[in-house]
């Protein structure tokens, strides 16, 4: 039965016999639920195989001879009789429309009868022109194919953009590159030969995945990976510029999550990608924000996080185009090396960051939930030390072991030690209880130790309104009446003499058994000390003559009381506020026994200042005329005289009369009367001693006592009371002498005194 076979449709028949097929423009042959005959004819005329009868029936050759029958009917329209394609439908038979063209008929437009009679006579010459045709197929349909390929291509390109393609709408350099691609009517040209590199969209595909979602040929990859790459070194330029127009604002703002071309650069990775690990290199990786915005909750992206961002991306494309070949130990060492890398471009070798990361290294050999804390409380302490402009540092959440709640700070056992109270604290209280000495229930604070004696000390002290006292702390036998009686009398010549300006004032004491205490004013410096700072000087002879005058005006006050010091010695004058007073008198006397004072002086030295005749035990007669051996010291005013003498010695000549003598030479020497003081004209510095000065001492260390002079003549001395005389003074003397001489022809001896006595009672009456 003959079949007309027509690729025009019959008057009536709107639709060819293949109109069973899709007829849609994009027709995909691999749909063909049932193909043309005719297609096996031709595909039996294309096989290379003519034995091979599936190669024939092979859909893929049939689509190919199809697709090459549209091509060549498009390429040839002009001149020939239009086998169109255009009604929508696919040409299945239009490959011989050449001979319809040069008046031959056309194979399809032959019956089968004719066929049959045309095949007996021509089948050589029909054979041959099938061979030929069949080579011209080959090559049409080679082109065919890559043009097919290629139209696959634009046809996903329009559906992606009317599919994530229309998102990038909000991009303001136009519409999508699949978009314009749609509009290409050069179907050989790849996207990249018209669009701009930016308008192409991967997405989070690398090369391959992008050809196979669009279906494009793998001859395609070349060129569309350097579109990839290319594209790729555009976004790390536009990176590293928005770096450096806002180094530390964040980059993306505001951009839309499903941006194709900045998707890359606006969406952070807390957003786009998943939650990173600790042990994802990201975190380690490149700046401070980056790390700690990782481990912190979602946050707003930064510049560095878009660049990391993009970096880990891109090693994700680049493992997955090598094809997975690489395990993903390697990869993720190399995204350690790209975000360590980052840390050196991005922060100028920040050995903070660096630490950071080696830091967080061992983090990662740690308990996480250690590591946990610790990056929190760095993250809290970075915040505030390097002012980071992240938000406040969020504890940890989404982790993978941040889950775990951070533990609770260990509870601190706070155990209270009350020591209890002991003999240390009781020897607490007894030491500043030694520190305050109660006087008649006024309490007086020891401040420091003033000196000591034979039997006491003397302390600085204070009380409760921070006067200055000295506290004078006598200790003694309780049981020894004639000490306790010496004290005694001590306290009462202290009271009688409390009004005198030159002696130290008592204002208390209090005597408790084997203890006397007693509250004098409080001197600054003693007289011993005085010379002694003094000692090896020039001899200032006016030092001397006042220190001497006040001293005895000092002893005056004692002598006029009645009492006999008899153991004077520098140490026993203090200068309380410039005056000097004298101390300690009457105890001595106190005390009968005067082995008390030899020991004393013992332990001071030698009795320097001690007098002969307080040294030298006195044999005395009783009153009915016995004669009793007995030792008596026979100790009066002149005692007190001859230790002035002493003490005037030692301040001309730095030492007392018998200072050379050691030990009991010393008091061998002062008690033998052909021991001769010395009394030298010159000192030890060859200074020249006045002589009244040496009158003086010679008055005071008489061997006799009842030759000595008193302490009035002493102070009424010409050392201690010198004539003050004027150079006018002595230029009138000397010319009315000689005027009197002159007229007098013998001046005798008596009126030599009167004159001189004379004069000096002018001079008295001058008050110079
Ligand atoms: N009121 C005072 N102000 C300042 N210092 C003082 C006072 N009383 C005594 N001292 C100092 O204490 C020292 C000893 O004092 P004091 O001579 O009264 O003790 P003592 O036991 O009588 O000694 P001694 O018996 O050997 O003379 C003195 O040399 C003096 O330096």
């Amino acid at each position: 039965m003959s079949k007309r076979l027509s690729i025009y449709p019959a008057e009536n028949e709107k639709r060819p016999l293949y109109s069973q097929l899709p007829s849609t423009d994009d027709s995909d042959d691999e749909k063909i639920s049932v193909p043309p005959k005719l297609s096996y004819f031709g595909s039996a005329l294309v096989s290379d195989k003519e034995d091979d009868p599936l190669g024939i029936l092979s859909r893929k050759k049939s689509r190919t001879s199809s697709l090459a029958t549209e091509t060549y009917a498009n390429n040839h329209t002009a001149g020939h009789t239009y086998v169109s394609t255009h009604s929508g439908e696919p040409s299945q038979s239009t490959l011989f429309a050449q001979y319809k063209n040069n008046q031959q008929p056309s194979m399809t437009t032959m019956n089968s009868t004719q066929m049959e009679e045309k095949h007996s006579n021509d089948f050589d010459s029909s054979f041959r022109k099938i061979k030929s045709m069949q080579q011209s197929m080959r090559e049409e349909l080679t082109s065919r194919h890559a043009e097919r390929r290629s139209r696959r291509f634009l046809s996903s390109a329009r559906i992606g953009v009317l599919g994530p393609a229309k998102r990038a709408s909000s991009y303001n350099e136009g519409s999508s590159a699949a978009s314009v691609l749609s509009d290409d009517s050069n179907r050989e040209e790849l996207p990249e030969a018209r669009t701009p590199l930016s308008r192409i969209e991967f997405g989070d595909l690398n090369p391959v995945q992008y050809l196979k979602k669009h279906n494009l040929p793998s001859s395609d990859l070349p060129r569309i990976s350097r579109l990839y790459f290319e594209k790729q070194k555009n976004e790390n330029w536009q990176s590293s510029r928005l770096k450096h127009i806002f180094p530390k604002e964040n980059v993306s703002t505001g951009s839309s999550k499903h941006s194709p071309l900045f998707s890359k650069k606006e969406n952070s990775p807390a957003t786009l990608q998943p939650r990173r690990k600790l042990s994802d290199t990201s975190l380690v990786s490149g700046s401070k924000n980056t790390f700690y915005k990782a481990l912190s909750s979602p946050v707003v992206p930064s510049q560095k996080n878009v660049f990391l961002d993009k970096t880990n991306s891109f090693s994700s494309r680049n493992s997955e185009y090598a094809n997975t070949n690489h395990s993903n130990t390697f990869i993720q060492s190399h995204k350690k090396r790209e975000a360590l890398a980052n840390i050196d471009i991005n922060r100028n070798n920040d050995q903070s960051y660096l630490q950071e990361a080696k830091r967080f290294k061992s983090l990662k050999s740690c308990d996480p939930q250690d590591a946990t804390e610790k990056t929190y409380k760095r993250q809290a302490s970075l915040a505030t030390t390097h002012q980071v402009e992240s938000p406040p540092p969020v504890p940890p959440q989404n982790e993978e072991f941040y889950h775990r709640e951070p533990p609770k700070p260990p509870v601190v056992k706070r155990v209270e030690i009350v020591e209890p109270k002991t003999r240390m604290d009781s020897g607490k209280g007894l030491q500043a209880k030694r520190n305050i000495t109660v006087v008649n229930d006024e309490e007086y604070e020891k401040i420091e130790l003033l000196g000591r004696g034979g039997s006491s000390k003397v302390y600085k002290v204070k009380d409760n309104f921070n006067k200055i006292y000295a506290l004078k702390r006598v200790v003694f036998d309780e049981f020894d009446d004639s000490s306790v009686s010496g004290f005694k009398g001590e306290i009462e010549l202290l009271n009688k003499l409390k009004d005198q300006a030159r002696v130290v004032k008592l204002l208390d004491y209090e005597m408790e058994p084997g203890v006397l205490n007693l509250i004098m004013e409080c001197g600054d410096h003693d007289l011993s000390q005085i010379l002694n700072q003094r000692a090896g000087m020039p001899l200032d002879i006016e030092f001397v003559r006042y220190h001497a005058r006040e001293m005895l005006r000092c002893v005056k006050v004692v002598h006029d009381a009645g009492i006999v010091h008899s153991d004077l010695k520098p140490a026993n004058f203090v200068f309380v506020k410039g005056i000097l007073k004298i101390i300690d008198f009457g105890i001595a006397n106190a005390v009968p026994d005067h082995t008390v004072n030899i020991y004393r002086e013992t332990q001071i030295g030698t009795p320097n200042y001690m007098a002969p005749e307080a040294l030298v035990a006195m044999n005395y007669t009783q009153d009915d005329g016995r004669y009793q051996q007995q030792n008596r010291w026979k100790v009066g005013k002149p005692s007190d005289v001859w230790s002035c003498g002493c003490i005037i010695y030692q301040m001309i000549y730095g030492r007392p009369p018998y200072g050379g003598f050691q030990g009991q030479n010393r008091l061998l020497a002062i008690m033998n009367p052909e021991v001769k003081v010395i009394f030298s004209e010159k000192t030890a510095n060859d200074d020249t001693v006045p002589r009244s000065v040496l009158d003086t001492m010679k008055a005071c260390l008489l061997r006799n006592p009842q030759k000595r002079w008193t302490v009035d003549e002493i102070l009424e001395s010409p050392f201690l009371k010198p004539v003050m005389v004027t150079p006018f003074f002595i230029r009138d003397l000397i010319k009315n002498a000689v005027r009197y001489g002159a007229d007098q022809k013998e001046v005798s001896k008596d009126k030599v005194e009167e004159l001189a006595d004379d004069v000096l009672n002018r001079l008295a009456d001058i008050r110079l």
